[in-house]
């Protein structure tokens, strides 16, 4: 049998006296695109925020890769290869492409400029920014110095996948990813997407938007009342199923046996 990459269990989280997380259990396993979807407050962003370091789960344990993990920040988190794309997309809009690509890991020149002048390598940072961009077929975008905030929403959340993508991550999350987007832009993520899957790398998409979850997860897991309801297959349900299942008007039959 195939171990989950990221693994919960039993995680809670409480906010004074509303109980966010309660005795959630999580699998994500290697190279699939798992879809999380529920209600308004059914606690999707907390769960997601203690998988990545956001906050600080009450109780219960995590694990990656098989070792149990305690992430003290999204920082801490990142460094063990968990990359998050929030909704607001973590970007300064001034910066160029390659800037944001690096943010808080700008490669420095070697020797004595680098390390004691802290001088940027700007050409291997933007040949780096250039090849992964180029490997994720977003080169639509023409120049690499180009400020974050001339570009579509679809070209900036490509940025940030981009990223997430470049650094060695074992998992991905994006949250809401085309929520502000259009037609056109939202079906160029959900290409990159699938794109990110075909490198290996497993990802958890968060969204609202259920022809999306239908047309690209492999697994969908319902959050409800903050746990996990069940985890579905688009192929057997309807998406009608699924939201019926997320507002509590339907339960599923594994659920229910
Ligand atoms: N920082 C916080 N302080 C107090 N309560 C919070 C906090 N964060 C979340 N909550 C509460 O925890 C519950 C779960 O919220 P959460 O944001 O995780 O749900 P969600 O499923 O992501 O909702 P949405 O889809 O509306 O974003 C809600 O009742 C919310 O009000």
């Amino acid at each position: 049998m195939t171990e989950p990459i990221l693994y919960a269990r039993n995680l809670v989280k409480r906010y004074g006296k509303v109980t966010a997380l309660d005795h959630c259990d999580f699998d994500l396993m290697p190279g699939e695109i798992l879809a999380v979807i529920g209600d308004n407050g059914a606690g999707k962003s907390s769960l997601i925020k203690a998988l990545s370091g956001a906050v600080q789960p009450d109780e219960g344990e995590i694990t990656l890769e098989g070792q149990k993990v305690q992430f003290g920040s999204p920082i801490d988190a990142r460094a063990h290869g968990i990359e998050c794309v929030y909704q607001t997309l973590a970007m300064s809009p001034a910066l160029s492409i390659a800037d944001n690509m690096f943010m808080g890991r700008e490669l420095r020149k070697p020797g004595i400029m680098g390390q004691w002048f802290r001088q940027l390598d700007r050409p291997r940072m933007e040949a780096f920014a250039r090849a992964k961009l180029n490997e994720l077929g977003l080169m639509t975008i023409q120049n690499i110095n180009q400020a974050v905030e001339t570009l579509s929403g679809g070209q900036r959340q490509g940025v940030a996948v981009a990223r997430a993508a470049a650094f060695g991550s074992k998992v991905v999350i994006l949250d809401e990813p085309t929520a502000a987007l259009g037609v056109k832009e939202s079906r160029k993520v959900l290409e990159l997407i699938r794109d990110v899957r075909s490198r290996g790398i497993p990802i958890i998409l968060i969204s609202h938007n259920m022809p999306h979850v239908f047309e690209v997860a492999d697994r969908i897991h319902i959050h409800r009342l903050g746990r996990r309801l069940a985890v579905i297959r688009p192929n057997d349900y309807s998406m009608s199923d699924a939201v019926a299942f997320m507002t509590g008007a339907k339960v599923p039959e594994e659920v229910a046996a």
